[in-house]
């Protein structure tokens, strides 16, 4: 099973640096490399999100990384390490003013919280989420915008720019009202597709990631 959620964490998070590369492309920002500020949870949405920083710093963005709840598990580990031995920075303090974030980044990357996320939002990440809500540069949302209920969503909550759906859109989705929609990985055999009824789309080629808005 750990084999597979690795695998899919791998996609996963190539996906998401190719849409980041869609919609913010490198040569958009004319005054040096664009920084991304990558949010990491403890989950496998924050696992998604060390691999799409692996990847962003590949194809010449310059990302950070928070990630202040470590698993203690080999994967998240590993995939702690491979950032590492990247020379991507790890953030020790998550920036409180949210001035200071518009400041030093082009970008954020909100990969707290995916499907597994339920309750009250506890500490850190409600201080976290609540600075994120004041920033003014754009956030892309692994999956679910973290602190969303994965069916109802949370008006009150983060409304980020981007919202990078993976495997198939969540019933929060429809909440959605940034700029831009994509659907991410192309994991799902035909036979589960067929068993929950998932109407997902054609993905040409080698394609791995598709635009809805
Ligand atoms: N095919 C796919 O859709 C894939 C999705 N992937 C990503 O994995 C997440 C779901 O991962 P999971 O580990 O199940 O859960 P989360 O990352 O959402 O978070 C669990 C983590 O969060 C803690 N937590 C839950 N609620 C709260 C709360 N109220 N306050 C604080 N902390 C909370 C919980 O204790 C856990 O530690 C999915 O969305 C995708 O992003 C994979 O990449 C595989 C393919």
């Amino acid at each position: 099973m750990s084999f597979v959620i690795k695998d899919l964490c791998l996609l996963s998070g190539y996906s998401i640096m190719l849409l980041m590369l869609q919609a913010y492309p490198v040569s958009s920002f004319t005054s040096g490399l664009p920084t991304v500020l990558v949010i990491c949870g403890p989950g496998n949405n924050g696992g998604d999100g060390l691999v799409c920083a692996r990847h962003l710093k590949l194809f010449g963005y310059e990302p950070a990384i928070f990630y202040p709840k470590r698993p203690n598990k080999t994967l998240f580990e590993n995939l702690t390490t491979q950032c590492q031995k990247m020379d991507i920075p790890f953030l020790s303090e998550f920036p409180q003013e949210a001035e200071v974030i518009d400041g030093a980044y082009n970008l954020a990357i909100d990969a707290i919280f995916g499907f597994s996320f339920k309750g009250a939002v506890r500490e850190p990440f409600g201080s976290i989420l609540n600075t994120l809500k004041r920033i003014t540069i754009p956030i892309a949302s692994v999956d679910i915008p973290s602190g969303w209920d994965v069916e109802k969503g949370n008006p009150e909550g983060l409304q980020p720019d981007m919202l990078i759906s993976l495997t198939a859109p969540k019933q929060s989705a429809v909440h959605f009202s940034g700029r831009y929609h994509y659907l991410g990985g192309r994991f799902v055999p035909l036979a589960l597709q067929k068993k929950y009824n998932l109407s997902l789309p054609d993905y040409p080629g080698t394609e791995c990631v598709h635009r809805l808005l």
